[in-house]
């Protein structure tokens, strides 16, 4: 289990995440939700990181150990992350991209299994055609995937130590992609949650994406903790109205065995130019 306890992070003398405790459980999603700078970000950086950028208190364990006293190639076999964007300078292919996933145990593989691991995560993720393509000349959602391969390649366990426990921590994992992608890509985090008893954490947008997709839910509003907990008592109208400050309705999905969130409009903003002339 990944356990943030009293995560407090101050940057540009603003305080960011206020004493929010938090868990990663292996194999269940965790999905966090909020507004724009509601600190969802900074939350998924100070649990995975080392040395987290700002951290003036808390502590972070991971599998009942200190998350700063693991060795940077171990923390990188247990866990991976995937950032909301990454820009490349340089023109790597996609499969040298996704090769870096290799990087923890790279010695201990030999080309010709770097190369099969490759390649299969270029079939799940439907990257085959893309392989030689070169990484920033794809798009948004293109690159999302090949990030995405590349972490899992990271967490891959040959088998050898299926105890251990890996987590996957992604941020704002679908934002770019389309609509099939997004439902592929939820069923397969669910999947690695459900059969390989992986820890997924993720920041997600989409209400009706969470209801479906998370285990447990955590709410952050201004840096704080509005809520958190197994999505059954967390996901109701007074938390999203506190969290997101919009009414919703909340009813049974017609089809799948989640709830469907309609969220209510509110009223419309006056789009007038501030200096239209007076009518008369
Ligand atoms: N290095 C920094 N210096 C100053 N302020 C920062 C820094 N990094 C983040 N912030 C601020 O911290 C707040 C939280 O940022 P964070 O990226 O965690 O938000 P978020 O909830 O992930 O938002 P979004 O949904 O827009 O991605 C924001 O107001 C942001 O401007």
């Amino acid at each position: 289990m990944i356990r943030g306890t009293n995560l407090t992070v101050r940057l540009g003398g603003r305080v960011i995440l206020d004493g929010v405790d938090c868990t990663v459980r292996p194999g269940r999603v965790t999905v966090v939700m909020g507004k724009n700078g509601a600190g969802k970000s900074t939350l998924l950086n100070r649990l995975a990181s080392r040395n987290s950028e700002g951290a003036v208190a808390g502590a972070v364990e991971v599998d009942g150990r200190c998350l700063s006293v693991y060795d940077p190639k171990e923390l990188g076999r247990k866990r991976a992350v995937l950032a909301q964007s990454v820009h490349l300078g340089f023109p790597l292919s996609v499969a040298e991209v996704v090769e870096i996933g290799c990087y923890g145990r790279y010695d201990a593989l030999t080309t010709r299994q770097r190369r099969e691991r490759v390649r299969h995560y270029l079939d799940l993720l439907e990257l085959t055609d893309l392989r030689d393509r070169s990484y920033p000349t794809l798009s948004g959602g293109e690159q999302k995937r090949v990030l995405l391969a590349k972490c899992l390649l990271q967490l891959d366990h040959d088998g050898t130590d299926q105890k251990t426990n890996h987590y996957l921590l992604l941020d704002e994992p679908t934002a770019a992609l389309d609509v099939e992608q997004q439902y592929r890509f939820v069923h397969l985090a669910t999947g690695l949650a459900r059969e390989r008893g992986m820890g997924v954490f993720a920041v997600l947008h989409d209400l009706n994406l969470a209801a479906r997709f998370a285990d447990d839910l955590i709410f952050l509003k201004g840096g704080k903790l509005v809520a958190a907990g197994p999505k059954a008592s967390v996901l109701t109208k007074t938390i999203i109205r506190t969290t997101f400050d919009v009414d919703c309705l909340i009813q049974a999905h017609p089809r799948a065995d989640c709830p469907l969130i309609t969220t209510l409009p509110y009223e419309q903003p006056n789009l007038a130019p501030a200096c239209a002339p007076q009518r008369t």
